[in-house]
């Protein structure tokens, strides 16, 4: 389990991570998801040691990682900039990470097999595509098997194929109990790959819960309604202070503000007569977009600055 308890780290002016705290618990998919400059990258880099925090603490199962008896085959990690020597082979430079963490060599061709690049694996790093080398920083994360993973945007660049492929294998290792951490732009993304999520706007904590109570605490739920009756409807919803919008979808209404069941009970009490009555299941997208709008870094940006659904940001 990761534990971050009141966690700080200020760069001068800037207070890069405010006063976090939450966990990250073992046999689930944990997504961490912010606008560009939330403060992800220096969370994570706060977790692996590779900062120190102004205050507060980032501990591993109850310890810092520097004291962690054997951190690199306790925690795996994919940091968003990799330094893979370019002349290397794939199976070369993840030989010379297993032997600097005294991981077997075996390990290498199985970690290999495992993200698909034992075909390119005596080829030089410096000719693989962007998916190839997330593939490469993966296996080396996998190297030591880890029961904690740490992976900072692992489906930045890779196509439609390789991220799903990461969703199944993320899927499955959560699945024999490791503890996942991984932050993405890909709001949609994680709707389908994440079980929990903990969102942060600013360095500051915006939401801790399961995806599916983020999507339905952080957006409007709309229902659509269909009646011969609409002004009827549309005056019985005003008296309870709902919004009823309209829609360009053959007369049907959108209702804000209300449940399938509360509208159906009303037009029931009102003698109303509904063909439809549909709740509109609000995308992660849409929440997000909803509670992060005021404390992005870049929140005047148009909404496709933070990432749309191709995953560039
Ligand atoms: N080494 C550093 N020196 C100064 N400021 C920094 C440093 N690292 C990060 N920051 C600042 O801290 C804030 C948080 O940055 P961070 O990279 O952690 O955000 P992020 O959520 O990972 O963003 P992105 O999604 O764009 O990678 C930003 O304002 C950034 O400019």
């Amino acid at each position: 389990m990761i534990e971050v308890r009141d966690l700080v780290k200020r760069y001068g002016d800037t207070t890069a991570v405010d006063h976090l705290s939450f966990a990250v618990e073992p046999g689930r998919i944990t997504g961490f998801l912010g606008p560009n400059g939330a403060g992800k990258s220096t969370t994570m880099r706060l977790i692996l040691g590779l900062d120190r925090p102004s205050s507060g603490s980032a501990l591993i199962d109850g310890l810092p990682y520097r004291d962690l008896r054997d951190p690199l085959r306790y925690v795996g990690a994919l940091l968003e900039a990799r330094a893979v020597h370019g002349g290397r082979s794939a199976f070369n430079h993840l030989l010379y990470l297993a032997q600097t963490q005294g991981v077997p060599k075996r390990r290498v061709s199985e970690v290999l097999e495992l993200v698909g690049l034992s075909g390119v694996a005596k080829k030089r790093t410096k000719g693989f595509s962007l998916g190839m080398g997330q593939r490469l920083g993966i296996a080396a994360a996998l190297l030591g098997d880890p029961k904690i993973l740490i992976l900072d945007e692992p489906v930045n660049g890779l196509d439609p194929e390789g991220v799903l492929w990461v969703r199944q294998l993320l899927k499955a290792l959560a699945g024999e109990g490791r503890t996942i951490f991984v932050s993405s732009h890909l709001m949609n993304e994680m709707a389908v790959t994440a079980d929990h999520l903990i969102v942060i706007g600013r360095g500051k904590l915006q939401a801790d819960m399961p995806v599916g109570q983020f999507i339905a605490q952080f957006s409007d739920t709309a229902v659509l309604v269909r009646t011969p009756e609409a002004e009827a409807l549309r005056a019985a919803a005003g008296e309870r202070g709902w919004t009823v919008a309209d829609t360009d979808l053959d007369g049907a209404l959108i209702v804000t503000g209300s449940t399938a069941p509360e509208i159906g009970e009303l037009a029931a009490a009102r003698g109303l007569v509904l063909h439809e009555l549909t709740p509109q299941r609000a995308s992660l997208e849409e929440a997000y977009m909803e509670l992060t709008r005021e404390t992005g870094e870049f929140a005047h940006r148009p909404a496709p600055a933070w990432g749309g659904a191709d995953g560039r940001a």
